[in-house]
């Protein structure tokens, strides 16, 4: 891979220190600027080939379209939800993530808010503090032999797998891409989400935010759900629908819900965190001293080896072609990608690691609901069909988009 020259990196959240020291000591100017406006962003862009996030800035299309220099969106964390790609993407620009820095702290408050919504511990610590002993209004039910429901089987939504089967909870799931022989190894049984609502006494989603995962909680499904069903959103606001959500709550439909993430961070519309039956943290999930390590660290080197012309590792889209050496040894070049899967071209140089890159182009179209003009990347570690399944896929996509 071509070596592509980065001077100068705004880092416009607050990042690990790491992350500033690497790219320093690599000859990179780093600047950090906290809590811009939009304007101020604006203004402050044009003098950076690099910009390093994390969720609450929000790189929009005219943000991206002001930025003269700009090669590269370092997205420190997961979710690139708040970047638009596509403008990204059709300005060459690179957009990069680091998909697993934040994992473990992200399903470990997970599995925290299942235990509080199950013991009501948020509630009776802040009755204690208040004065209160009450035995009675706290009276909880054991995870024990029940029955949760995981939307969303990728990085974060096995390791809550595994951590809540310890607790005795039968896991089900639903994921269109991981197939199910591999959500099974990790003890999880595959549904349609059809089968999965009324058999949950707990959901927890787990799907990045995209239009085909917007309300996938709503009316209709809470509907469907085991009377007093409780919820848990570590992942983004709106995939369980707020305002259905608060419905739910109020009918009983549903009897609790854990919630890190809203619609709008921080949430104006207050109904869902007074609810007696909501607990909630401030966006929490990938708040962790290792997290964010990884995450700083992670999203600095995959700076300087793209710099560098050594590999691309965690990007998810560009318009350039490239000769890619990425991590794990694969030698891929990905060529104009248009915007019809199925006029997609993909020259793929290990024939070994086929199935592996093409399924993550499915994945990332799904993601993205539109195609980028070329994207490559090297993300999950667990998306092995057979070929005859990625073909069948592939002619299904193909039907979709006419
Ligand atoms: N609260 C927080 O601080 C954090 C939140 N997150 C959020 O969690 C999301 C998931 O993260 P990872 O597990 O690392 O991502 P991942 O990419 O490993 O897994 C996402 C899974 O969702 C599946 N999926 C896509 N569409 C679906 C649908 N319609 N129904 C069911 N499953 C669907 C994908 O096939 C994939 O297996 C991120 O996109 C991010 O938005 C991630 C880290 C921290
Ligand atoms: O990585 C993600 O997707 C997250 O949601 C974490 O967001 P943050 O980096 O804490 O603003």
């Amino acid at each position: 891979m071509a070596p592509i020259s980065i001077k100068s990196v705004l880092i416009s959240e607050s990042v690990d220190p790491r992350c500033r020291a690497i790219l320093e000591e690599n000859g990179i100017r780093v600047t950090e600027k906290q809590n811009m406006k939009k304007d101020e962003l604006i203004a402050e862009i044009k003098d950076y080939d690099g910009l390093v996030v994390r969720s609450a800035t929000k790189v929009t299309a005219d943000i991206i379209n002001a930025a003269d220099n700009l090669k590269i969106i370092g997205r420190a964390g997961t979710g690139v939800d708040n970047v638009d790609v596509d403008a990204a993407t059709k300005k060459g620009i690179i957009v990069m993530n680091t998909p697993s820095g934040n994992t473990i702290s992200a399903a470990e408050l997970t599995c925290a808010l299942l235990m509080s919504l199950s013991r009501n511990v948020p509630q009776a610590a802040m009755s204690m503090k208040q004065g209160n002993w009450d035995r009675k209004k706290f009276m909880g039910a054991e995870l024990f032999g029940k029955v949760l429901g995981i939307v969303g089987l990728g990085r974060i939504g096995k390791e809550v797998a595994s951590r809540m089967q310890s607790f005795g909870m039968r896991t089900i799931g639903y994921d269109p891409i991981t197939p199910p022989e591999v959500s099974a190894s990790w003890g999880v049984e595959q549904m349609s989400l059809e089968q999965l609502w009324p058999q949950c006494d707990y959901i927890t989603v787990h799907t990045p935010l995209m239009p085909s995962t917007v309300g996938l909680l709503n009316d209709e499904t809470f509907a469907k759900c085991k009377k007093g069903v409780k919820v848990v959103n570590c992942a983004r606001g709106g995939i369980i629908d707020e305002a259905a959500l608060v419905r739910a709550l109020e009918s009983g439909q549903c009897g609790g819900a854990g919630l890190d993430v809203f619609v709008e961070e921080p949430p104006k519309e207050r109904s869902l965190i007074n609810h007696p039956n909501v607990i909630s943290c401030p966006h929490l999930g990938a708040s962790t001293k290792e997290a964010q390590a990884r995450c700083g660290e992670d999203i600095a080197l995959q700076i300087v080896d793209m710099v560098q012309g050594k590999k691309l590792v965690g990007a998810v889209s560009s318009t350039q072609l490239f000769t890619c050496h990425l991590a794990g040894d694969m030698n891929l070049c990905f060529h104009q990608i248009k915007p019809a899967f199925s006029a997609c071209w993909v020259f793929i140089l290990d024939p070994g690691k086929i199935l592996y890159s093409r399924c993550f182009i499915i994945y990332w179209t799904m993601c993205h609901s539109v195609c980028p003009n070329a994207m490559f990347s090297l993300q999950p570690n667990n998306y092995h069909r057979s070929l005859n399944d990625f073909d069948q896929l592939l002619s299904s996509l193909r039907c979709v988009n006419g």
